[in-house]
């Protein structure tokens, strides 16, 4: 998406932002001093009426990225009370398209930190916390005219089970030498990323969004799918017959969510069999020894959308 003109009968697209904006937040609840914290990563594009900086020299048009940049700081020192990723996306992009006369569209993009409480002997911290592994992401794009997208999304989300997956039944043709199974290892690193049916700010009302909670919810669902019943598990026979049920899975659960992105690369633990000319068994493959290998990976990714969804 870019801000787009006609300029000397040609097309002329641009848009500009500050990236990688780092801010730690600390809340602490009056009552009990309990401390809340969050490590966001915030990156801001705007689409403004900025044209004569780009032909004419002409900055009295331009919101400088700096500004963009303290911006971050100011609205996250405002909030007085603890507020999910999407709702600090949603009022810095509210921010950027009604206090700039020149801007018509803002695009918000947050990656939270996974920090977590610690607990010491089963008891949780007050204000201790421990780097966990996959990361909450959030995209919001808000127009001058109210209409808005909200997606959440979960980044780096490694699952690895080692049974109940297969692969048969594919293509065979000359340089095909993968065997076929019903029994392997399954291991992939989700990213997700869903959007909300909501279409304006108004739709979205005032009160708390509950954003937070939704997003462990949805969670929940994709490894649940993912995994099975812990005893039983679920026979997967395909990455991307998996990816489906997952993504089915959200949509069924969830009236709100109007689309879902699954990309999940085929991490490969490649069975181990090794051999000597004096020796032709030193170690047979029985399920059990894998050599785990990240490069080259599979790489399998669809979406899921309702009819009429506008993703
Ligand atoms: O689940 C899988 N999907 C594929 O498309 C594929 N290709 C491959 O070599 N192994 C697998 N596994």
């Amino acid at each position: 998406m870019a801000s787009k003109n006609e300029i000397d009968g040609m097309n002329f697209e641009q848009r500009h932002g500050k990236e990688r904006v780092r801010v730690g937040r600390v809340w602490s609840s009056g009552k009990d001093g309990r401390h809340f914290f969050v490590e966001w990563n915030v990156s801001i594009s705007l689409l403004s009426d900025c044209i004569p900086a780009y032909i004419h020299a002409d900055n009295s048009d331009i919101v400088a990225t700096d500004t963009m940049k303290n911006t971050v700081y100011v609205k996250a020192k405002e909030c007085s009370e603890k507020v999910s990723v999407e709702e600090f996306a949603i009022l810095l992009a509210k921010h950027f398209t009604s206090f700039y006369r020149q801007v018509t569209t803002a695009i918000i993009k947050i990656v939270e930190k996974p920090w977590e409480r610690i607990s010491i002997n089963g008891q949780p911290h007050d204000h201790g916390f421990k780097l966990g592994s996959e990361r909450h992401t959030t995209e919001v794009i808000l127009n001058k005219n109210g209409t808005l997208q909200v997606t959440s999304g979960v980044d780096g989300l490694a699952l690895l089970k080692t049974t109940k997956s297969g692969f048969v039944g594919f293509i065979r043709d000359q340089n095909t030498i993968l065997p076929e199974t019903r029994e392997r290892m399954l291991a992939t690193e989700v990213s997700a990323s869903w959007r909300y049916h909501f279409e304006s700010l108004q739709s979205i009302g005032m009160g708390p969004l509950g954003f937070t909670e939704k997003y462990l919810d949805v969670k929940k669902v994709l490894i649940d799918t993912f995994f099975g019943p812990p005893k039983e598990g679920v026979y997967s026979p395909s990455v991307q017959a998996t990816l489906y049920d997952m993504a089915k899975a959200v949509l069924a659960r969830f009236p709100d969510v109007s689309s879902i992105q699954l990309k999940m690369p085929n991490i490969h633990f490649l069975p181990v069999n090794l051999s000597s000319k004096t020796n032709p068994v030193i170690v047979k493959f029985e399920d059990d020894v894998y050599l785990p290998t990240d490069e080259p990976h599979g790489s399998i990714q669809a979406s899921l959308s309702r009819i009429r969804s506008k993703m």
